[in-house]
């Protein structure tokens, strides 16, 4: 399981069996469960591409299987509000990092066994059903998300109504790096990600905890039956 956030990291003692947190180096803080008796990694990733390429790639040269980003996110359409469960199928691959393990032209997709384990896992608890949702992974978090800073009103504008032709659900920074990466080295990927924001309604989750606990369940009871699922 991938959060941005390594405060996030400890919350999985709520949620696994036998946790320990194994330590921390900047922004990577790794700790180690069980789900129903199989073995789960929880790993910040930081903010962004290349901190996010270098969680996948060591945690896959540790023998992880599955990455399944556990995050937040900004959701542009009014039908998802904030607190809302999101299991992304895709990524718009703006990202730095991801470009040097497949073309742009290449889609960043998350494997559809681990999109369905999560769907088949949110419903005991979320009270919404979850969205299924295409997300826009950007290397910028305020004008790149198109948000009005003094001075980049204008550009910030151009910049909304370019995602928004895109038809895209959401944006984060780090799915199209999780699904790309980890599927070059050749991992089941996913992601789920709570939304933090609302950008139609202006709209914040006033306190995250909750929600984010009931996704780390929700990836959690994934990872458990997606041990049941052979292959990659
Ligand atoms: O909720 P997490 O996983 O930290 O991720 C989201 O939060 C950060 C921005 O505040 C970005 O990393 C974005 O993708
Ligand atoms: O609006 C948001 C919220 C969380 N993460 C993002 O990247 N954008």
């Amino acid at each position: 399981m991938l959060p941005g956030d390594p405060a996030r990291v400890d919350r999985a003692a709520q949620v696994l069996d036998d946790f320990r947190v194994l330590g921390q180096n900047r922004e990577f803080r790794v700790g180690v469960g069980t789900s129903g008796g199989v073995p789960v990694a929880v790993c910040s990733t930081g903010i962004g591409g290349p901190s996010t390429e270098i969680a996948v790639v060591e945690l896959a040269r540790l023998g992880v299987r599955t990455v399944i980003r556990t995050g937040g996110m900004g959701a542009l359409g009014a039908h998802i509000e904030p607190g809302d469960l999101c299991v992304v199928t895709e990524a718009e691959r703006e990202g730095g990092a991801a470009r040097h393990y497949a073309d742009p032209e290449i889609p960043a997709l998350a494997t559809t066994a681990v999109s369905e384990a999560l769907l088949a896992a949110a419903p005991a608890h979320f009270r919404r059903p979850a969205h299924r949702i295409r997300v826009l992974s950007c290397d910028s978090y305020y004008v790149g998300e198109g948000r009005a800073l003094d001075r980049m009103e204008e550009r910030a504008a151009r910049r909304l109504a370019e995602i928004e032709a895109m038809g895209v659900d959401a944006m984060d920074m780090e799915c199209e790096t999780v699904l790309t990466v980890g599927a070059a080295m050749g991992l089941r990927v996913g992601a789920v990600l709570v939304a933090h924001a609302s950008r139609a309604s202006d709209s914040w989750l006033e306190d995250y905890e909750p929600a984010q606990l009931a996704m780390l369940r929700v990836a959690a009871a994934a990872a458990r039956d997606l041990v049941a699922t052979p292959g990659v």
